[in-house]
């Protein structure tokens, strides 16, 4: 049997994503290997959103390859990808439907599917009431998508990642509107769920370094829709690279097992 062992979770090469005549992403090479959790970090409009998308077939890439667990987009049906990605992403806020039950946005995340369509069987509603609990949104169960809060929305979509059976974890941003405590025990959730057995790669893309948990290996650095760093966290994770980066004198400390970034003479 072939030696699947070192084969990438995700192997994206020469990806360009081109709209309106703006060339967003210029060609980017990137593979996260099977048991490695990446963190992205960039600019605002450097292209970390439009990569997540493009990987999840949100978005047509222009021209390059990517391809996600062994499949290669083009080739597969995305729909059946999806269902091993599990997406924690602020674009599918304005993809869910107002009227969407919270049970039923958090079911669907089995299929992969926006917006419950259909029948979903008595034990997923039963699952997916067990996670909204264990999330601590079991009060949100009955409600409705389109009057949560932001925080609420980012834990929903969450507990609808983790519906899926998926290899790969991305969250973009999963901590933006999450308040100071919710924040630190989401975090600690991420680091318990990375460093469980047979866990799924993981990948974050975050602006706040201190974000940047024990169990990250490696990261990915986008400056003007291309890579301007890649690597482990050891090689990219310096003040130099990322004052390259955000175009500003940066100090990068690490306190204990977290970063902190301060800028120099703001
Ligand atoms: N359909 C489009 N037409 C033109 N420009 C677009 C389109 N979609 C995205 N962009 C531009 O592409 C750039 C990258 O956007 P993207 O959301 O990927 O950035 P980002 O790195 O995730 O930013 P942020 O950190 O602010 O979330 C932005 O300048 C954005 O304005």
């Amino acid at each position: 049997m072939a030696d699947t062992s070192n084969a990438p979770v995700l192997n994206i090469s020469g990806l360009r994503y081109e709209r309106n005549d703006r060339k967003i992403l210029k060609g980017v090479d990137w593979r996260v290997g099977a048991g490695e959790h990446w963190v992205i970090l960039g600019p605002n409009g450097c292209g970390k959103t439009s990569l997540i998308n493009c990987l999840t077939g949100y978005e047509m890439s222009t021209a390059g390859d990517i391809t996600v667990d062994g499949s290669e987009f083009g080739r597969t049906d995305w729909r059946e990808v999806r269902k091993r990605v599990g997406l924690v992403t602020s674009t599918l806020t304005s993809y869910l439907e107002p009227g969407e039950p919270v049970l039923d946005a958090v079911a669907s995340g089995r299929e992969a599917m926006l917006n419950l369509v259909g029948e979903v069987s008595a034990e997923v509603r039963t699952e997916a009431r067990a996670l909204l609990e264990r999330i601590g949104c079991g009060y949100l169960a009955d409600s409705f998508w389109g009057v949560l809060s932001q925080g609420e929305r980012q834990k929903i979509l969450i507990c609808r990642a983790l519906m899926s059976k998926y290899h790969v974890l991305i969250l973009d941003e999963p901590c933006a509107g999450l308040d100071p405590v919710a924040r630190e025990h989401f975090l600690g959730w991420l680091q318990q769920l990375a460093t469980a057995p047979g866990a799924p790669s993981m990948v974050l893309v975050t602006h706040h370094v201190e974000e940047i948990l024990p169990c990250f290996t490696h990261v990915l650095v986008l400056k003007q829709g291309a890579v301007l760093a890649s690597g482990t966290k050891q090689e990219v994770l310096t003040s130099e690279c990322l004052s390259e980066a955000y175009g500003a004198p940066l100090s990068l400390e690490a306190g204990g097992d977290r970063y902190r970034l301060t800028l120099l003479n703001p």
